[in-house]
């Protein structure tokens, strides 16, 4: 069995962070491994508290996974300060980390912010380079590249902009524009959409976890960057059509709306 590794923070809520995705690896066919980077006191309505771990304890994590059941793909969600990336960083590099997806949390989408100003550069410097996929959502994209984003040609600039600095594929997620849930990967100098269709689902908590997770799954199990996106996008478009309605705000999708499909039991390539 192919094996992903997550390094993110834990949501007590169950929809976003390590919860998301270690459900979403082990529906997409893949033993999922953790290192927590902090622990949020969280539910659909907003976040109260953070408790970053020590950045010689994340290294500890780190260790132990690395050292035992070594990941075909790491996925790496939130990380609140620059020490902490600094280690992760440091400890990628040591165990020559393969298929990295870099999702660069910075507000969660009950508004709460997830990282500190500072480690926000030391997330561009210290990370990007090592990404094998960076996925960015609109606002995320915008800090990242220093430009408005307000169509599809400005999603193209800057993705064009935020790859060719940091030398990684850049997928710019849209779920944040109103009429339409299309993607765009950027990468070498040229660009992809991947399509999809707008769900009528105002709970969204945790959609950026999840598909950067099943992007990891799917690059474990040996499936180049397009079809990993391809497929991931097929994955939670399934999760939030399920229509899950949990909780007083923006509620956490059916990670597990078709266990028994073929994303759990199909041969691996
Ligand atoms: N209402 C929706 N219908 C279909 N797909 C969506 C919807 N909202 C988000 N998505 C998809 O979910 C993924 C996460 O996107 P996005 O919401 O932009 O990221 P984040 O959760 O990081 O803010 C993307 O593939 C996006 O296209
Ligand atoms: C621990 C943790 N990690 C990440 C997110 C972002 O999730 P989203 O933006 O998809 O709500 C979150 N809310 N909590």
């Amino acid at each position: 069995m192919r094996t992903a590794l997550t390094i993110a923070g834990s949501d007590s809520g169950g929809g976003a962070g390590i919860q998301a995705d270690i459900k979403t690896m082990i529906t997409n066919g893949v033993f999922a491994t953790c290192a927590i980077t902090a622990l949020t006191a969280q539910n659909t309505l907003g976040v109260t508290g953070i408790m970053d771990v020590d950045d010689e304890f994340l290294g500890k994590e780190l260790d132990a996974v690395f050292t035992d059941i070594y990941p075909d793909a790491v996925k790496i969600g939130m990380v609140s300060s620059s020490a902490l990336i600094k280690k992760i960083a440091e400890k990628l590099t040591f165990y020559k980390a393969k298929n990295i997806v870099v999702d660069p949390v910075m507000v969660a989408t009950s508004g709460s912010k997830l990282i500190s100003d500072d480690a926000i550069e030391t997330l561009k410097n210290n990370l990007f380079s090592l990404a094998t996929v960076l996925t960015p959502n609109i606002p995320e994209a915008e800090v990242i590249s220093e430009m408005k984003i307000t169509n599809e040609d400005e999603m193209i600039e800057a993705s064009k902009i935020i790859s060719e600095k940091y030398n990684c594929a850049v997928l710019l997620k849209g779920g944040h524009k109103v009429n339409d849930a299309n993607d765009l990967l950027y990468r070498n100098g040229s660009y992809k959409w991947f399509y999809g269709k707008r769900i009528d689902n105002p709970n969204t908590h945790g959609t950026g976890c999840t598909l950067s997770s099943a992007i990891a799954s799917n690059l474990a199990k040996g499936y180049d960057l397009d079809t990993s996106v391809s497929r991931s996008k097929e994955y939670i478009s399934g999760a939030l059509g399920a229509m899950l309605d949990l909780g007083k705000g923006s509620g956490p999708m059916n990670h597990g709306f078709d266990i028994s499909s073929d994303y759990v039991l199909e041969k691996e390539n």
